[in-house]
């Protein structure tokens, strides 16, 4: 219920659109009854030559003696019955497609309005979301909700809304015509109406579970499509595309089979209803006939009668498609409203201030940070964290894979908040600055480099778009991109393909650094990338780098022996734990895990494997 109201309050900027197509479709609907009406006269008057001139009556009140005459409802100076009949038909055909064309427009108008306000409020609180948030959703999760449930949520607000507010007055209309024409015979089809209602509900329920199981299916589907072609060089690289293909085959045969099973279902409606509506006829002749015979009904009434019976079934027939199909809305909002009213574990304080900048230094008090499933286990990956830095300290965190560096650095930007103890930023706890003013004073380089289908200059100033290209060059020279960039064929404008495939990993990564030397943040972290490079290419890099973090405090997972040797300290992290610290010289006289990583992973000869994204394999030394 809450849902539905929810739902509703977004219908409300648009409710005079809702409004006035309500009044239109109910007239449409009235229109509809009031020419199965006209069958009468037409049987009644202007196709029997023995009709004597005169009124043309449309239906007798029930019960009573009043009579409905077609004249009352024209000028008078219609008096042919033809010309009655012929001016009702039209008018009411007229009339019922204007009001049809701009009720349906109108419900749309509103629903696609809607629909527009609730997608750009899902978005809004997505992108807010905390990056826990993001690693508890799989990117097909959000993408689903993003695209699919709100498709369903518009799909009934405008396509069925319309449709269904059509046959909600077509049946109310058309069961009153069905009253006044048929009398008593109108009540033997209450006889019929039990079955009616019970095998479309058993047909319904039939359906939406088939559809529900082909949904299913075709999600599989999208999700090797997805999957294939996002990793479409792995699956080359590994010669899979025969296992792939026939795992598609499977899938595609599971979405066939399953479709099938709806069609069965769904198919088996149109016959059963054919069956019962003979029955039904061949009852109603039967008292039809008698009803003629004793001039209590007309040829005509009979006929129009029977018309009015058989408009009633589609609007039944299609109100378990109707309800299937706002019960799927509703279950996609559930989605909707959860992603959007998601909690964030980091938040900020009513009362956060802004941080004005940064020239004290960081301080780690006894920190311990634990990660939080959504079963709410909880699994410690940082303890008893202390560790000051002075403004323009390169702090290198090194360590065996998992022992939680990328969690240490990502406390810093509060993409989680510790669980223990605090971290200072120029005296202040983290907590009590807005996250705005935290995040400009970071900037972020990681081994992933995220570039946006956009212009090279967009790239480099994202964030900043009124930024001169002046700035944007500058940045771009000291990341030593400059050159590459004006090679490129429209230079700053060139348009980076989807992720930057136009680009090599040296390129991207260059452009990268450009974007964090404009962003000119005082603080840095950096997520040095595992993969080498060519040589060429890494010194590149490398002299980029070097000109990113001059002047600036740096917190660096570091993978390369260069960049370790530079740093001031040297921060070793085992368990969660900061198990050294010192200058390399210092750690090497120790003789301890440093020391043992250092043999292990950055003597000259130690190898270090490096793919170039195409599977080809290469074994190259560092340091
Ligand atoms: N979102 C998460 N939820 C739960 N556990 C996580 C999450 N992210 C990381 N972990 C776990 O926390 C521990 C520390 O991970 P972290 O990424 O900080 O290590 P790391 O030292 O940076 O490793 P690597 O050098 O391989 O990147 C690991 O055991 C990892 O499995």
């Amino acid at each position: 219920m809450k849902r539905i109201w929810r739902l509703l309050m977004y219908v409300r900027p648009y409710v005079l659109y809702s409004l006035a197509s309500v009044v239109l479709m109910a007239i449409v609907g009235a229109m509809a009854a009031f020419r199965i009406l006209l069958v009468k006269p037409i049987f009644d008057n202007v196709l029997s030559p023995d009709a004597p001139p005169g009124l043309v009556l449309l239906f007798r009140i029930p019960h009573t003696d009043h009579v409905i005459n077609l004249q009352w409802l024209l000028p008078s100076h219609f008096h042919n019955a033809w010309t009655v009949v012929a001016v009702a038909l039209v008018g009411s055909a007229f009339l019922k497609s204007v009001c049809d064309y701009f009720g349906t427009y109108l419900v749309n108008r509103a629903g696609f309005g809607m629909i527009t306000d609730l997608r750009n409020d899902l978005y809004n609180a997505v992108l807010r979301r905390s990056v826990a948030f993001f690693q508890k959703h799989t990117t097909g999760t959000l993408l689903s909700t993003l695209i699919n449930d709100i498709e369903k949520v518009q799909f009934a607000m405008s396509s069925v809304m319309s449709d269904f507010l059509q046959q909600f007055f077509t049946l109310v209309f058309t069961a009153i015509a069905v009253v006044i024409v048929g009398g008593k015979l109108a009540w033997v089809l209450l006889l019929f109406l039990p079955v009616v209602i019970l095998s479309a509900r058993r047909i319904g329920r039939g359906v939406r579970q088939t559809t529900r199981k082909g949904q299913d299916k075709l999600a599989e589907i999208q999700n090797i499509l997805h999957e294939t072609i996002t990793g479409n060089r792995i699956v080359k690289a590994f010669g899979m595309e025969m296992w792939e293909m026939n795992r598609f085959r499977r899938a595609a045969r599971r979405l066939f089979d399953a479709n099938l099973k709806s069609v069965k279902v769904q198919a088996i409606s149109s016959p059963l209803m054919d069956l019962i509506a003979s029955m039904a006829i061949a009852l109603l002749l039967l008292l039809g006939r008698v009803s003629i015979q004793h001039k209590q009904m007309t040829a005509g009434s009979f006929i129009t009668f029977l018309i009015a019976v058989f408009t009633l079934y589609d609007p039944v027939r299609k109100f378990a498609a109707f309800y299937n199909s706002f019960q799927q809305a509703l279950g996609a909002s559930e989605d909707i409203f959860r992603f959007m009213d998601a909690q964030d574990d980091v938040q900020e304080k009513k009362r956060a201030f802004a941080l004005k900048g940064f020239s004290k230094g960081i301080e780690f008090e006894n920190v311990g940070f634990a990660y939080e499933s959504e079963e709410g286990e909880t699994k410690q990956v940082l303890r008893g964290i202390n560790l000051t830095v002075h403004p323009g300290e390169v702090i290198a965190l090194v360590g065996p894979s998992g022992a939680g560096k990328s969690s240490l650095v990502n406390l810093i930007p509060r993409f989680f908040d510790v669980n223990e103890g605090r971290i200072l930023i120029d005296g202040y706890d983290l907590r009590d600055v807005t996250i705005d003013s935290l995040r400009k004073q970071i900037g972020k380089v990681t081994q992933e480099t995220v570039l946006f289908n956009d212009t090279v200059r967009n790239n480099i100033a994202y964030g900043q778009p009124d930024v001169p290209l002046s700035r944007v060059q500058e940045a771009a020279q000291m990341a030593l991109a400059h050159d590459f960039i004006l090679r490129m064929p429209d230079g700053y404008n060139t348009k980076i393909g989807e992720k930057g495939l136009r680009l090599s990993g040296g390129e991207r990564q260059r452009l990268a650094i450009a974007r964090a030397i404009l962003k000119n943040a005082p603080i840095l972290i950096l997520d040095e990338a595992t993969s080498a490079l060519d040589t060429e290419s890494e010194q590149y890099v490398q002299a980029a780098l070097a000109n990113l973090m001059r002047g600036r405090t740096v917190f660096v997972i570091a993978h390369r022996l260069s960049t370790v040797r530079k740093a001031t300290r040297i921060a070793v992290i085992e368990h969660g734990q900061i198990s050294e610290m010192g200058t390399h010289e210092e750690l090497m006289r120790h003789s301890g895990t440093y020391r043992r990583l250092y043999d292990m992973q950055f003597s000259d000869v130690a190898p270090v494997v490096a793919g170039n994204g195409e599977g080809v394999v290469t074994v190259e030394g560092i340091a």
